[in-house]
């Protein structure tokens, strides 16, 4: 399992915990719009350093960024599997396009 699907879990424990007994639980408490919201000013501010180029700030603001990712997620009963379903499907997608266009080239 790896530490995202970790997170996921202690995430959706939190969708019925007290809101007072949790940054996570209080933030799942004020509704999808609000765990979205907060997913994209965290997004705003990994942009920000990426721009700046410091790498450990990027680094930590990444980590924000993507905690509030699968706090949004969660929040609208998406797994990060159905997430990374859709990655591997693109990506077995473009592997067919390589191969057909090996076999034209
Ligand atoms: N990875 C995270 C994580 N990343 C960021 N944050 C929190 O996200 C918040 C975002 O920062 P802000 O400056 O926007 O917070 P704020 O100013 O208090 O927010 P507003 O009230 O202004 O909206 C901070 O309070 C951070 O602590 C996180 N909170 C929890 N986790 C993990 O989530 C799990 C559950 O944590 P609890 O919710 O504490 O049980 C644990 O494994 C934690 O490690």
């Amino acid at each position: 399992m790896s530490i995202l699907h970790d997170l996921e879990a202690i995430i959706h424990n939190r969708k019925t915990a007290d809101p007072k007994s949790s940054w996570t639980a209080k933030l799942l408490a004020k509704g999808p719009e609000k765990c979205a919201e907060k997913f994209g000013e965290e997004a705003i501010e990994a942009i920000i350093e990426a721009v700046k180029g410091d790498q450990a700030k990027l680094a930590s603001e990444g980590a924000d960024a993507l905690y509030h990712f699968l706090v949004m997620l969660a929040a609208r009963d998406v797994s990060l599997d159905d997430v990374l379903a859709e990655l591997t499907r693109r990506q077995s997608m473009s592997g067919l396009d390589e191969k057909a266009s090996r076999s034209k080239g």
